[in-house]
């Protein structure tokens, strides 16, 4: 035999109480007869076996009766143990605890004698105390009979299962991060439609300002002009009249100087309220001055509706005024200008209705007049 077999023979044990080299044990006999053929060909296969279980990767160990058996080098190095040194160890040596080895056996073993093969991620000890994740696959050798032991496989996943455990780690983080960002981009949103919401309100209140009459909340010159444009295109397009009425109240200055500002204001709105409770939505009641109203009426059909509303008018703010305790007369001088008739645009029509309302206050105030009669007058 060539002196590097015969080293190799002594590496094989009967016993299983360690080898100079560490490996599992595998039987063969050594005895002094030369050896027969078959025997040396099973020397050879246990020889490759032996270096194929010394050089695994993964470790490699039987077990029976829950005792180490055999356990490869790289099984011994895992578990931090010298070779064959676990050989006749309790396999709860390799556990953190007696606990953990209890619950890993209820585990274990209904799978393992159900005949399936193990595959499990668990702690283990090495011989220091230290731990470190483990992948244990595992097998009885028999499944039909449990005394002939098992195998089990392990594979240190330690650094694998830190880097998963760091990657649920950023995970969590980033969910958190973006969980956070989108509370904050849901504050700054409804942030932003208040501050939209606001400015939207801020622009309305800017506009209806810039459009209507402070005191009585009426619609003022500027948007008169606009609301008798609109009604003059209109009339154009259905051939339909337009009335512009021009109201002055008459001695409105002595209510005034009577009895204050204040009082001659709430007389003011008194008189808008009227105003606006008498007339159709499509009207325009406007307020254009101290004392003076100004009110556009389309779709007038014939001349005389406009004289109607102004005999309305005139009777309905004719009616006396309860304001804080002071019962108040006071009339309105109305000029009446029809579009087309006595003029076509917006400025003339305005004039005209302007100059009927100066004829009626010439008139004795408290009457209505109409701009052509005013005209002949
Ligand atoms: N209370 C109050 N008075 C106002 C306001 N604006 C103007 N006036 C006053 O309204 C009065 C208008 O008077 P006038 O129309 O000139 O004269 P009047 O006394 O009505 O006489 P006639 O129009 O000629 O019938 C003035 O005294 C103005 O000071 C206002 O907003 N509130």
């Amino acid at each position: 035999m060539p002196p590097a077999v015969a080293r190799q023979c002594h590496q094989i044990h009967a016993d299983g109480t360690g080898s100079p080299s560490g490996g599992l044990i595998l039987s063969a006999s050594i005895n002094h007869n030369p050896p027969s053929e078959g025997k040396l060909q099973l020397r050879d296969t246990l020889l490759e076996y032996q270096a194929i279980l010394d050089n695994a990767s993964l470790g490699i160990a039987f077990t029976r009766r829950r005792t180490f058996l055999h356990c490869n080098r790289r099984f011994s190095d895992m578990f931090g143990w010298e070779s064959n040194e676990l050989v006749g160890q309790a396999a709860g040596i390799t556990y953190p605890s007696q606990a953990a080895y209890d619950d890993w056996i209820r585990i274990a073993t209904p799978a393992l004698r159900s005949g399936q093969r193990l595959d499990t991620e668990v702690l283990m000890a090495r011989r220091d105390g230290s731990t470190f994740w483990c992948r244990m696959l595992g097998r009885l050798v028999d499944p039909g009979d449990s005394s002939k032991g098992a195998i089990f496989i392990t594979e240190d996943i330690t650094d694998r299962k830190h880097a998963q455990e760091a990657l649920l780690r950023a995970r969590d983080e980033l969910e958190l991060r973006v969980q956070e960002r989108t509370a904050e981009l849901a504050m700054a949103n409804a942030r932003l439609q208040a501050e939209i919401q606001e400015r939207l309100q801020a622009e309305e209140q800017i506009r209806y300002l810039a459009n209507h009459d402070a005191l009585t909340g009426l619609p003022n010159r500027r948007l008169l002009e606009d609301r008798l444009e609109q009604a003059l295109e209109m009339a154009r397009r259905n051939g339909h009249q337009v009335a512009v009425q021009f109201i002055d109240l008459d001695c409105f200055k002595p209510v005034n100087d009577r009895l204050g500002h204040r009082i001659g204001d709430l007389l003011l709105q008194a008189v808008a309220l009227r105003l606006r409770g008498l007339l159709r939505a499509v009207d325009t009641v406007s307020r254009v001055g101290g004392d003076e109203f100004v009110l556009v009426l389309p779709e007038i059909h014939v001349a005389k509706a406009a004289g109607d509303i102004a005999q309305k008018v005139l009777e309905a703010l004719s009616q006396p005024y309860q304001i804080e305790g002071h019962e108040l007369h006071i009339t309105p001088s109305i000029g009446i200008s029809l579009y087309p008739h006595d003029a076509e645009n917006g400025e003339r029509l305005l004039t005209a209705a302007d100059n009927a309302m100066y004829l009626a206050k010439r008139r004795g105030r408290g009457n209505w007049q109409l701009f052509d009669t005013g005209a002949r007058a």
